[in-house]
């Protein structure tokens, strides 16, 4: 938002969380200048854009859009809602970027639900176009139609989701991760062979077992269990995710998932699970 004019406050109550948060956005700034992606006049505009809080009541009252970013807990996100509701006009739009919970649930506590939606970004937010705008049951069509041109005047391209388990993104990234984690049980192929097929013959950046070494396959498992329990069989977990879990095999972050990794984080050439039995 800095970078495409708007002026913004970043609440958070944690100081250190702001400092960091700046000088962050700061990098990514000065890392656009370098690359010649942006002048140096534009960052230093963009930086002076931002100003920083310890509440949301320190916001302008003219402010036209509130994110809500705070941790994935809905108690603590219905009392900022809430706050936000009691500090800006009426006709400011209240956005949560949660990418679980309920939109619905968090609207919940609004004496204008009508105005709350989802604005689900996606990281690198800087470089990634995506967002997914997650209508809950009292969102109204002026508020979707005023996010909708919220997205587009900071160059992201918005679609429309209503409100479901792992709107689209998610639900599809488990589906394929849970895919290739049946094939490689079954031994249909190699894991380094599987990743290989979806990078080289989708397009796709990282292959579906290397992307679950990123995230987790503790979070995998997590979200798996979510989108069975409420999308029903077709999200059953596979059972090898199931024993990796057990096994503390998490991924990258443990030293070890589908693929090895060495002290400095580096995958182990050849280290990819082999099938079933291998
Ligand atoms: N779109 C995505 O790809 C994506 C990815 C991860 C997380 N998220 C969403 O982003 C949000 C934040 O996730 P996170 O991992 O950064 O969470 P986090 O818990 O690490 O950080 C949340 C921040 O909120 C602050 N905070 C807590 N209570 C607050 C309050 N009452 N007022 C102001 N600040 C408060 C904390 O100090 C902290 O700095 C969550 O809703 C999560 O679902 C989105």
């Amino acid at each position: 938002f800095a970078s495409n004019g708007f002026p913004c406050l970043l609440v958070d109550t944690n100081e250190a969380a702001l400092d960091k948060a700046v000088a962050t956005i700061g990098g990514i700034l000065d890392g656009g200048v370098k690359l010649g992606k942006m002048s140096a006049e534009d960052a230093a505009a963009a930086k002076a854009r931002l100003t920083t809080g310890s509440a949301v009541s320190a916001a302008p009252k003219d402010a036209a859009l509130l994110i809500e970013t705070v941790s994935e807990n809905l108690a603590v996100k219905q009392a900022v809602l809430k706050e936000a509701e009691a500090v800006l006009n009426e006709d400011a739009i209240i956005a949560t970027n949660t990418s679980a919970l309920s939109v619905t649930e968090i609207a919940s506590v609004l004496d204008k639900p009508n105005r709350a939606i989802g604005m689900h970004f996606f990281n690198p937010v800087h470089k990634m176009k995506l967002v997914e705008l997650v209508l809950g049951l009292a969102t109204d069509e002026e508020t979707v139609a005023i996010t909708r041109s919220w997205c587009d005047s900071i160059k992201k391209t918005s679609i429309l989701v209503n409100e479901s388990p792992g709107l689209t993104t998610s639900r599809m990234s488990a589906m394929l991760g849970n895919e290739a984690m049946w094939m490689l049980q079954e031994g249909t192929a190699s894991a380094e062979d599987i990743d290989t097929a979806l990078r080289m013959g989708f397009n796709h950046p990282m292959g579906p077992l290397e992307l679950g070494d990123l995230t987790g396959w503790d979070t995998r498992l997590a979200v798996l269990k979510y989108l069975h329990s409420t999308l029903g069989e077709k999200f059953r977990p596979c059972p090898l995710i199931i024993k990796m879990v057990a096994a503390g095999r998490y991924g990258r972050k443990t030293g070890h998932g589908v693929y090895e990794y060495d002290a400095e984080g580096k995958r182990v050439p050849g280290s990819g699970m082999k099938g079933s039995l291998l």
